[in-house]
């Protein structure tokens, strides 16, 4: 009889998998960013990735990052973070974990403490000296969610599509 699989992916792998797999839907040219939330028993609840909100066109809106206010991509972008809470149409989040591949701002730590998130498990953390992610830090830690640094296997997975 055959043995069961031992190299299979751990939770914490499958699940940033999905985050980072979900980055690579953002059109982004700079950044692209996923997030995948999960329920207590491990079933993924939703996904979301960084872009422009439905009918605004990928191709009309800006994608810089300088300039005019109203010509770059900051004022237009939802972020992964606020796209995957929005995406779930199931209910209450309440108690649920986000895996999300670039640590959040301010304004989706909002929304992610105000769903119920209650642990968030990132990959990167590359604008952790902004104001907007020490200002997210402190409504996160004070609201008591979780903060994990997710640490890399290592483990690269080649996938044939
Ligand atoms: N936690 C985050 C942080 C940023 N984003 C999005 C917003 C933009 O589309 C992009 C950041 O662009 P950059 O300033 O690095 O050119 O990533 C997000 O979805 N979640
Ligand atoms: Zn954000």
């Amino acid at each position: 009889m055959s043995e069961k699989r031992e190299d299979y992916i751990s939770w914490d792998e499958y699940f940033m998998g999905v985050a980072k797999l979900s980055a690579m839907r953002s059109k982004d040219p700079n950044t692209q960013v996923g997030a995948c939330i999960v329920s207590q028993d491990n079933k993924i609840l939703s996904m979301g990735y960084n872009g422009f909100p439905i009918g605004c066109s990928d191709d009309e809106f800006p994608w810089a990052r300088e300039g005019e206010p109203l010509d770059n991509k900051y004022f237009y972008t939802t972020h992964s973070e606020l796209n995957a809470i929005l995406n779930y149409r199931g209910g209450s989040l309440d108690g649920a974990k986000m895996y999300v591949s670039l640590f959040p701002c301010n304004e989706c730590a909002k929304a992610i403490i105000q769903s119920g998130i209650k642990t968030i498990v990132y990959a990167e953390d590359k604008y952790k000296a902004t104001a907007s992610v020490i200002a997210s830090k402190r409504m996160l830690r004070t609201a008591g969610v979780q903060l994990v640094l997710y640490k890399s296997t290592g483990r690269k997975i080649e996938i044939e599509l």
